[in-house]
């Protein structure tokens, strides 16, 4: 399976996720209304929008935990809903998530947290996902000693890697991460982000960032979606958003925050930040 490829600025790219006239409520309520998004192979998507535009809906709505009105979604080339039980499970098996906090079960381990997606979809013997989760910590950047310790004796910063771990546990292609720097330092948030960037470069993985995080948006992702009006208002590069003049990304991207932020081209690198 493989997925679509569409011509973006004059070359040819692999659209590893697309979305199409998608619409997703709850009763009387529209939260998405026939939304279009792509996210091509091997880049970081960063995706923004004001708090309950509904991109917490999307996410969920592509992993299919939330069922849509309407609307048609390929992942990796398949449309989910035509592939029979084989396919399923292998396309299961290419996805990774990072749900917001974490969500790192707390009873388990990290490693036995790491081993839990290898135990649902592999017959793997316990040496061999022993072996595996040892890399995977190795991966994200903690040391072996985490392995046996629980969520509870770990710093939100090796919460947010043991979960990345998780969710790379079955190699995916395709990675979605909900808020992964929420409640980090800047420190912790800056070294998250290097680690991403990382695993972009290393593994090709492909990116689907929920984030707030201007930092993040400037420094790792590759393109920009923003959410509103039940849809996708924008997307592309910063400069993109930078030339966007609807009201919302406008205040987000031209805001007094967003000036502070060190970036090429931003005279407020200098510390110059005036309003
Ligand atoms: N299961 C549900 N039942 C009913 N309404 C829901 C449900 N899940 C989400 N909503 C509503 O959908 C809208 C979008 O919620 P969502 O969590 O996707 O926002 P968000 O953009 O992720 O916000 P935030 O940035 O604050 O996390 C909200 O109005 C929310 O109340």
């Amino acid at each position: 399976m493989e997925g679509t490829t569409t011509n973006v600025q004059g070359s040819e790219r692999e659209a590893v996720l697309s979305v199409r006239g998608l619409t997703v409520g709850f009763g009387s309520k529209v939260v998405l209304d026939n939304l279009d998004l792509d996210i091509y192979r091997g880049e970081i998507l960063g995706f923004v929008g004001a708090s309950g535009a509904g991109k917490s809906v999307l996410m969920r709505t592509v992993l299919r935990l939330l069922p849509r009105r309407s609307g048609s979604i390929q992942i990796l080339g398949a449309d989910y809903d035509a592939v029979g039980e084989r396919d399923r499970m292998d396309l299961d098996t290419r996805l990774g998530v990072l749900f917001q906090h974490g969500a790192l079960f707390s009873a388990l381990t990290v490693k036995e947290n790491i081993q839990l997606p290898m135990r649902e979809y592999l017959d793997l013997p316990k040496w061999l996902m022993d072996e595996l989760a040892y890399l995977k910590l190795d991966l994200v950047g903690l040391d072996p000693d985490a392995a046996d310790k629980y969520p509870s004796e770990l710093s939100g910063g090796m919460i947010k890697r043991a979960a990345l771990a998780r969710a790379l546990a079955l190699d995916p292609d395709l990675v979605f991460l909900d808020e992964p720097t929420s409640g980090l330092d800047p420190i912790g948030a800056a070294e998250f982000d290097e680690l991403i960037a990382r695993l972009r470069d290393t593994l090709g993985l492909t990116v689907y960032m929920v984030t707030h995080d201007l930092d993040s948006l400037f420094s790792v992702c590759d393109r920009i979606a923003v959410l509103g009006q039940k849809r996708v208002l924008v997307e592309g590069s910063l400069d993109d958003m930078l030339a966007c003049d609807d009201p919302w990304v406008k205040s987000y991207f031209r805001g007094k925050r967003a000036r502070s932020i060190p970036r090429p081209g931003n005279p407020a690198a200098s510390g110059k930040v005036t309003d």
